[in-house]
């Protein structure tokens, strides 16, 4: 979980403050200490006189703390620094094979697209992510979820890109976009081309708090394959990396047009999903946790196993909380990346602004219970590649037993048929994995890189 505090326009903001926000934030850069924050909240009386001395302090708990707001500030961090600890972190876990998905959630102006996007004088995480791959071939696509309908932000043609493509699931391989375009670019260059297409196609409109609101959710893939032979022997990982911008939340104002609206409402439908997904999806994982513990201290108890029953049932018999995926197709395509499959990053982005008090305590309310969530992410091997890998290990478990029987049995006669038998095996086992390595290196689609 990341914060990050931007604050464009706040000494403007904070000469009308009648509330005082104050962000006090420690910055660490070590991922295993937690930076804490403290949202303190005074009842400034300055303009009638009174002075309140009031004061709550709510404080929450996050892997890393950003300061950005005045780069004259010792505590200043810049975009190099934000991806040197994230994007480096997303690099590393899908060359490792595992599904990663960074997304940015906060209210609207206060710097998702910033972050993930950045501008051109100050490049923010995609496009540092984008260029670091590129020499890998690596397709990927880009899309905007706009009043709940997805559209293709990479697809030549005035028709097509206006075209609504339709979300399906896969029993294995889970939600996907049917016909979205993949795109493959070979140097730099074309990357950021790429991507400034997209975002250009982005819709934006003009809004009470910034005049380039983002109304859209924006997810851009790389489908990230790493095959390589190690000691002869192929492997194979293929995982996905999602970079989210979302839309900005913002209250309804009723002086809007009809059109801008209809976007605030699908934008709070979806946004409103993702928090119930993510309240459901922590309730489930700390229901989990606790049931593990009961169940450990009860099979040290009296050495049985209990609550083995039903997955859907919890320590207490509390049943786990169903998950409303399927109600936002924002929620639906992200549905691996919040409760699944996936290493995901949150980026939560606040104003210290006094007027953002409650919409930045909401957007930290909302970090800290994703926070909770624990997600299972595995390594996503090629199954050839793993067949391969296991019929491997089975020859080398046949082997050792071979060799342990001969020096039991010393005697040819005695070992003659056992050994037969076994070195049969090794023998049609070695046969499969030099069929599966010629299958996997002659694919028409292989990638041959690191
Ligand atoms: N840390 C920062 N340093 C400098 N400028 C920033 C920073 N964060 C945001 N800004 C600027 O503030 C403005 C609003 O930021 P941005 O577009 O990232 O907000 P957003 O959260 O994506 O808003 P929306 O949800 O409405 O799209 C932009 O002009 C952006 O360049």
């Amino acid at each position: 979980m990341i914060l990050r505090v931007d604050c464009s326009d706040l000494e403007e903001k904070l000469r009308r403050r009648t509330v005082q926000v104050q962000v006090q934030i420690l910055l660490c850069c070590f991922p295993s200490v937690q930076d804490s924050l403290t949202v303190s909240t005074k009842l400034d009386g300055r303009a009638d006189g009174a002075v309140d001395s009031r004061e709550k302090l709510l404080e929450f708990c996050f892997d890393y703390c950003y300061w950005s707001v005045d780069p004259a500030e010792p505590h200043y961090a810049s975009q190099e620094e934000v991806f040197q600890d994230l994007g480096v972190l997303v690099l590393s876990g899908a060359s490792e094979g595992y599904n990663v998905c960074l997304f940015a959630y906060g209210q609207t102006g206060s710097g998702k697209t910033y972050t993930m996007m950045g501008t051109p004088d100050s490049i923010g995480l995609t496009p540092r992510i984008c260029q670091l791959v590129v020499l890998s071939h690596l397709p990927r696509s880009f899309l905007e979820i706009y009043n709940e309908r997805v559209r293709d932000l990479l697809r030549g043609g005035e028709q097509k890109k206006r075209a609504s493509l339709r979300v399906r699931e896969h029993p294995e391989k889970g939600p996907y976009v049917q016909d979205l375009s993949q795109h493959v670019v070979s140097d730099c260059k074309q990357a950021m081309h790429l991507l400034e297409e997209g975002i250009a196609n982005r819709i934006t409109a003009a809004t009470h708090n910034h005049d380039a609101s983002s109304r859209s959710h924006a997810i851009f893939t790389i489908q990230y394959t790493k095959a390589i032979l190690e000691n002869n022997c192929p492997s194979e990982t293929v995982s996905k990396i999602n970079l989210v911008d979302l839309a900005g939340s913002e209250r309804a104002d009723p002086h809007y047009c009809r059109d801008r609206l209809t976007e605030g409402s699908n934008i709070n439908k979806s946004l409103v999903t993702l928090g119930i997904v993510i309240s459901a999806l922590a309730q489930n994982s700390q229901m989990s946790s606790s049931c593990q513990s009961i169940n450990s201290v009860a099979s040290e108890g009296d050495g049985s196993t209990v609550g083995s029953h039903s997955s859907s049932l919890s320590g207490g018999g509390r049943r786990h909380c169903f998950i409303p995926y399927r109600d936002s197709v924002l929620t639906w395509l992200l549905k691996d990346s919040l409760g699944g499959n996936s290493k995901t990053i949150m980026i939560a982005t606040v104003s210290p602004s006094a007027y953002s008090y409650n919409e930045t305590l909401s957007t930290l309310r909302y970090a800290a219970h994703a926070r909770n969530i624990v997600n299972k992410p595995r390594v996503n091997e090629d199954a050839n590649v793993r067949l391969i890998k296991e019929l491997r290990e089975e020859i080398d478990r046949l082997k050792s037993m071979l060799l342990s029987f001969e020096m039991r049995n010393p005697s040819p006669s005695l070992s003659d048929e056992r050994d037969g038998n076994l070195s049969d095996i090794v023998l049609q086992n070695e046969l499969k994995v030099t069929q599966g390595r010629h299958r996997w290196l002659h694919l028409p689609d292989r990638f041959s890189y690191c």
